[in-house]
């Protein structure tokens, strides 16, 4: 996973995990988290042992001077497994990240964000997501970016020093949208205070207005603000505002920022603007279609890159009309996955059973360009 501290075995001590709170912390997998203090109720145990990584002063070089892979391409925003009694579903993870690197060959995840209902999982949930993720995509996964984002500034902080100490590839922050942020200074003061907490990660901004109700435009944000958060990475976009997009882009001459688009159905639009890659629910299983449509991009084959978009568009459109949402996304997931995604939480509740049938019957009716 990139050239960072990731997987090193470090001298992590008892005390340093203690120190970075880390969820599941310690408990080997043999052991119950019920059995353990501080453990959710009733969770479905890690199947992983703890992840360990070096602690930040061991780390000679600082990341954000240490040449490192830059992120590119597909990154699949996961899903998070629940058990039909809505408790996160760990040991599922592995054959979820199997899936997501042999079949859709995707190998960049995008962990508790808003398609893993991060903002309705508790702190410790996130936690223990975080390291399962972290382990088991060791040694497949190339880049692992946790979204630490909450409502309140000492969760976003905890958070980002948790997936520090696990060896995180990227950290990600949306605004917070129940007090907002009214101007770009404050919403940057806002991500200083959480950025500075990972000093070693690199740091994107989650900017998702349709949740989060704040507008403020990115390319404005953008000015002067690696001088505030000098691990600042990029943003993952996910706004139809392509004029912003491309402000954003074309104010990113030197290319030292990543742009990562968020809104699927047009993703070809984003990537003919010079976008580096996109983060999106429908990877999770349109993932090797959307990267076949990278490819004839890049070919360039453009016909042949809008057959694809067309399709998982004409998919999306379909299932947009019957009411789509992650809830929706879950169980699209299950279906074509085979891997039991569970019920989302509430407020948000199960598909019904006339949207499965209908998303998969449409689904398997796309003929994709060239049999594939
Ligand atoms: C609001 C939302 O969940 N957006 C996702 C990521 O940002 C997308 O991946 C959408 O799920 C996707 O574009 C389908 O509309
Ligand atoms: C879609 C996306 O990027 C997310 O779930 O956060």
């Amino acid at each position: 996973m990139g050239s960072r501290s990731r997987g090193a075995e470090g001298p992590w001590g008892a005390a340093g995990q203690a120190e970075a709170g880390l969820g599941g912390a310690g408990l080997g997998w043999a052991v119950q988290p019920s059995a353990v203090p501080g453990a959710v109720p009733g969770a479905v145990a890690a199947s992983c042992p703890p992840v360990r990584s070096r602690p930040a002063a061991a780390v000679a070089v600082p990341s954000s001077m240490a040449p490192r892979k830059k992120l590119k391409g597909l990154v699949a925003a996961t899903i998070t497994p629940m058990t039909p009694d809505g408790k996160i579903n760990l040991p599922v993870i592995r054959q979820y990240v199997d899936y997501l690197v042999n079949e859709q060959n995707v190998k960049n995840i995008f962990v508790n964000g808003t398609t893993g209902e991060g903002l309705s999982l508790s702190i410790q949930e996130r936690k223990q997501l975080a390291e399962e993720w972290m382990c088991q995509g060791k040694d497949k996964l190339d880049h692992v970016i946790i979204h630490v984002g909450a409502l309140n500034l000492p969760e976003c902080q905890e958070l980002a020093r948790h997936a520090a100490a696990i060896g995180a590839d990227g950290i990600a922050v949306i605004a917070p949208f129940f007090f907002k942020p009214t101007n770009k200074d404050e919403l940057i003061a806002f991500m200083q205070k959480v950025a500075s907490e990972a000093p070693e990660v690199p740091f994107y901004y989650y900017h998702i207005p349709p949740l989060t109700g704040v507008k403020i435009r990115v390319e404005e944000l953008l000015d002067g603000i690696k001088a505030q958060i000098p691990t600042f990475q990029g943003v993952k976009f996910s706004d139809t505002d392509l004029l912003d997009l491309a402000q954003c882009i074309h104010k990113n001459e030197t290319g030292e920022f990543e742009f990562l688009y968020g809104v699927d159905e047009q993703l070809l639009g984003a990537l003919a603007l010079g976008a580096d890659g996109a983060v999106g629910s429908t990877y999770n299983y349109l993932g090797r279609q959307t990267n076949l449509m990278l490819q004839a991009f890049a070919k360039p084959d453009l016909a042949l890159a809008q057959q694809y978009q067309f399709l998982t568009g004409e998919f999306l459109n379909f299932v947009i009309k019957l009411g789509f949402g992650v809830a929706q996304t879950k169980a699209v997931m299950t279906s074509v996955s085979g891997i039991p995604m569970g019920p989302p939480r509430l407020p948000l509740v199960a598909a019904s059973s006339e949207f499965i049938i209908k998303a998969k019957a449409k689904l398997d009716s796309i003929v994709w360009p060239n049999g594939d």
